[in-house]
């Protein structure tokens, strides 16, 4: 498996012929030049992804879920309790989730990774077991994971869309299950993107008023405390994630990476991805070329993420659960933008007239 290092050194932007090619073809197919948007933003995308015009439409989606427990949860940041991660994963496993109904509905498998719940998980081809630590410490007080903790985790993403990708997967998406990950992910968004945690810090699965002021009190503590060590975040993005991410954050940023390393599309899910992407984007700016963000959270913050990013959500049904619901849901859309590329008819192939000049 490629290292950390490797990874980011693999990360090259997408092609810019593939990409010229994909715009001079939108140009000739039978609609109004820009007529099907976004649509025809994200078939050029996929076309410099690809290094060829038209892209292969994708046929093999995958959702990964990473699993994590939070140290904070202790602050009272969350109204559910820790065992809901793992009993999540458990219904996961069985299918019943929402993820795994969108996935159904799309054709897309799922693969649930333990990078770092709280409790034993058992292992098998649905459930993977990477877990580096039994949930991060409450990040308030102390750093969430160490360093090393923190470089695991990424490994384990990269290690997982890896392995993913040599299993025949041509379009990954990200996924999420983490009572109480909201808040390392308002801290990682307030981090990179400077925004005030006031700004950023949001309800998650639905905290009342009091808990919403109590969390944004512990995310502004959380990343002024990273003053000292890390003035910077976009200098040393592994101490920021270690001092105020997750360990499903960790593994989704390693997870991003190692698609991009490998050439494959990358559909974000949600406000937790969006935050992990931001991580990737610090430690290979490049890497902002292979990601497609599936939707907008309704959690407060996720456009911030995306706007660092440069990225537009494809779908805004004020979805807030993760899991990759989102993404799932957006990756019909990506498919047909590929296919609108190599199955539409030109003003030429099919004799329409043009627009008179
Ligand atoms: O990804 C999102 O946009 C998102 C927004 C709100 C909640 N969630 C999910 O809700 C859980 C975290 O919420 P909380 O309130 O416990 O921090 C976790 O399992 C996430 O997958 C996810
Ligand atoms: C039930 C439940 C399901 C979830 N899926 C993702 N986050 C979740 C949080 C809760 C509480």
């Amino acid at each position: 498996m490629p290292t950390l290092d490797e990874t980011l050194a693999r990360i090259a932007p997408p092609d810019t012929a593939a990409r010229a090619a994909a715009l001079e073809r939108q140009a000739q197919l039978t609609k109004p030049a820009g007529a099907l948007g976004v649509l025809e933003d994200v078939s050029v995308q996929l076309a410099g992804i690809a290094g060829t015009c038209p892209p292969p439409a994708p046929e093999r989606p995958v959702v990964a879920v990473f699993a994590g427990d939070h140290g904070v949860l202790a602050q009272g940041v969350s109204p559910w309790p820790a065992e809901v991660t793992l009993g999540m994963v458990e219904n996961f496993r069985a299918g019943g989730a929402a993820v795994n109904v969108l996935a159904r509905a799309c054709g897309a498998e799922v693969v649930v990774v333990d990078v770092g719940v709280a409790a034993p998980v058992a292992a098998d081809d649905v459930v993977w077991d990477r877990n580096v630590r039994r949930g991060t410490a409450d990040l308030r007080t102390e750093a969430a994971m160490t360093r090393d903790e923190a470089l695991a985790a990424l490994q384990v993403g990269i290690d997982v869309a890896t392995e993913l990708v040599a299993r025949g997967h041509d379009l990954l998406l990200t996924g999420d299950m983490g009572i109480g990950n909201t808040t390392p992910a308002a801290c990682l968004v307030a981090a990179f993107t400077g925004a005030d945690p006031a700004a950023v810090t949001g309800r998650g699965t639905g905290v009342d008023d009091a808990t919403l002021a109590l969390k944004t009190r512990v995310v502004a503590e959380a990343v002024r405390r990273l003053g000292a060590p890390v003035a910077d975040p976009a200098t040393d993005p592994v101490a920021t994630l270690a001092a105020v991410g997750g360990l499903e954050h960790a593994a989704l940023a390693g997870f991003v990476l190692g698609g991009a390393a490998a050439g494959v599309p990358v559909l974000l899910d949600g406000f937790i991805a969006g935050s992990a992407a931001l991580v990737a984007h610090a430690l290979a700016p490049a890497v902002t070329g292979y990601l497609l963000a599936g939707h907008r959270s309704a959690e407060f913050g996720h456009l911030a993420a995306l706007s660092h990013l440069g990225l537009r959500p494809l779908v805004d049904l004020d979805l807030r659960l993760g899991e990759g619901s989102g993404a799932a849901l957006a990756f019909p859309l990506v498919r047909s933008a590929a296919l609108v590329l190599s199955e539409m008819a030109t003003f030429d192939s099919a004799g329409v007239a043009r627009k008179e000049v």
